[in-house]
C-alpha cells in the first residue's frame, strides 16, 4: 500500500526541500502539503511536479496557528486517508526577531563563539502576540497546533497493524532556561521561539513514553542554520549574501552551518529511511554539513529530564479540553 506522508509548512524552505527529497526517494508516495496559504501551496506543488511528473501530491489547508483550522484539517485528513505513515511537524515562526548586537560582539571575542554561532544562545529575542484563539502565537504555531493535530489524528497514527511516525523540526536554539512550566505559552518572556522549541523536544519524549506501545514513534531534528524566509526575517537576504564567504569559513569550525534547505532537510530525510525501533527517543538528530560540503546526521542527547515531559503533556491536554469546550475563540 502507498505510504502517506504529511508535511506542515511544506510550501517553502526546509519543508519544501524535504518534499523534493522524499519524492526523489519514492515517487509512489502520497505526499500531502499542509499549508496555510493555498496559493503558495499550489506553487510548491507545481514545482514538485515539474521534477516528479508522476508524483501524487495533495494539498491540505492547515493553519497550525488556528485551532479551528487544525480541527477542520484533521477531519479532512480522516476522510481522505485510512492511515498516516509520516507526519512531519515542520511549520514554524519566529516573529519580530531582534539580534542583540552587543552580545554578538562580546560572544565573538569569548571562548563560546562557536557555541554562539550554532545555538544563538543569548543573541535573539522576539515580540510575540495573542492570536485569535487568545493563545500566544509562537506557542500556538510551533507547538500547540501540532499537538492538537496529533491528538485529532490518533485514530490514524495509533494503529496496531503498522507503525506511524511524527517528526518535529526543532532547533539548536531550544532552551531549557527559556521555558517555564508555570508559563508554558511564554506570555511573560522575550524568547518564545526558544521556549516553544524546548517544549517540542519535551513533548516528543512524552509521546514516545505514552504512544510507542500503540505504534506511534516521535523524533526531533535540528536542521542547523539554513537560509530560508525565517532567517531572512532576522537579517535581510542581501546581507546574508554579502557575508556568505564568512558563513562558509564558520562552517570549518561548526558543521551546523548547513546553509541550504536541501542540507538542512538531511536529518528529516534520514529519519524517513530509519526503522523507528532503532532510534533513540531522547536524541535530537542534527543535520550537519562539513567544510567540504558532505552532509551527515548526528544524534545528541536532549537536555530533558524524566518527569517534566509528562507534566507538560498533562498541561497540554488540559489546554486542549479548555480550547475545545470554549469553542476555541478568545477565551484563554
Ligand atoms: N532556518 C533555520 O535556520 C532554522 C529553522 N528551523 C525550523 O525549521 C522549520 C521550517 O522553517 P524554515 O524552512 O526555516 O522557514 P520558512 O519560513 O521557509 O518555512 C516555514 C514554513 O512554515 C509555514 N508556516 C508558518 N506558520 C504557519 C501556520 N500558522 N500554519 C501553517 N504553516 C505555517 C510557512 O508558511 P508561509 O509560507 O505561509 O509563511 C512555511 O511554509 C521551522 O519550524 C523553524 O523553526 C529550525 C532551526 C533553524
Ligand atoms: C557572521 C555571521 C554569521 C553573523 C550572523 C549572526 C546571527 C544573525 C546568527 C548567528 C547564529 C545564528 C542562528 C540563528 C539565526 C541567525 C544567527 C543568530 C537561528 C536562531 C535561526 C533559527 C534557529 O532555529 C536556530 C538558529 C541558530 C543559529
Amino acid at each position: 500500500m502507498e505510504r502517506v506522508v504529511i508535511v506542515t509548512g511544506a510550501n517553502s524552505g526546509i519543508g519544501l526541500a524535504l518534499c523534493e527529497r522524499l519524492l526523489t526517494e519514492d515517487v509512489q508516495l502520497r505526499l500531502c502539503l499542509a499549508c496555510r496559504n493555498m496559493q503558495r501551496a499550489e506553487a510548491a506543488r507545481a514545482a514538485l511536479l515539474t521534477s516528479h511528473a508522476d508524483a501524487h501530491v495533495d494539498l491540505l489547508h492547515l493553519d497550525v496557528g488556528s485551532m479551528k483550522s487544525v480541527l477542520d484539517a484533521a477531519q479532512e485528513v480522516k476522510t481522505r486517508y485510512r492511515k498516516v505513515d509520516f507526519l512531519y511537524l515542520n511549520a514554524g515562526i519566529m516573529p519580530n526577531p531582534q539580534v542583540n548586537i552587543g552580545a554578538f560582539f562580546k560572544g565573538l571575542l569569548s571562548r563560546n563563539a562557536i557555541r554562539m554561532f550554532s545555538t544563538a544562545e543569548g543573541l535573539l529575542t522576539q515580540q510575540d502576540r495573542l492570536n485569535a484563539d487568545g493563545l500566544q502565537e509562537v506557542f500556538a504555531t510551533n507547538l500547540f497546533g501540532h499537538f492538537l493535530l496529533i491528538r485529532e489524528l490518533e485514530p490514524l497514527l495509533c494503529q496496531s497493524s503498522h507503525t506511524s511516525r511524527v517528526v518535529w523540526t526543532s532547533s539548536s536554539n531550544a532552551s531549557h532556561s527559556a521555558f517555564s512550566m508555570e508559563d508554558i505559552q511564554h506570555r511573560n518572556g522575550t524568547e518564545p521561539y526558544s521556549s516553544s522549541k524546548y517544549a517540542s523536544d519535551m513533548l516528543s519524549v512524552a509521546l514516545n513514553r505514552q504512544k510507542n506501545s500503540q505504534g506511534l514513534f516521535s523524533s526531533v531534528i535540528c536542521p542547523g542554520l539554513v537560509m530560508t524566509n525565517l532567517t531572512y526575517g532576522i537579517v535581510p537576504s542581501f546581507f546574508w549574501t554579502l557575508i556568505m564567504p564568512i558563513m562558509y569559513l564558520i562552517r570549518v569550525f561548526t558543521n551546523t552551518f548547513t546553509i541550504s534547505p536541501y542540507n538542512g532537510a538531511e536529518a528529516l530525510f534520514w529519519l524517513f529511511l530509519q526503522k523507528p525501533e532503532s532510534l533513540d527517543p531522547r536524541a535530537k538528530y542534527h543535520s550537519l554539513t562539513s567544510a567540504l560540503g558532505r552532509n551527515y546526521v548526528q544524534p545528541q542527547q536532549m537536555d530533558v529530564d524524566n518527569e517534566t515531559p509528562e507534566v507538560l503533556f498533562a498541561k497540554l491536554l488540559e489546554l486542549e479540553n479548555f480550547v475545545k469546550k470554549n469553542d476555541h475563540v478568545g477565551y484563554i
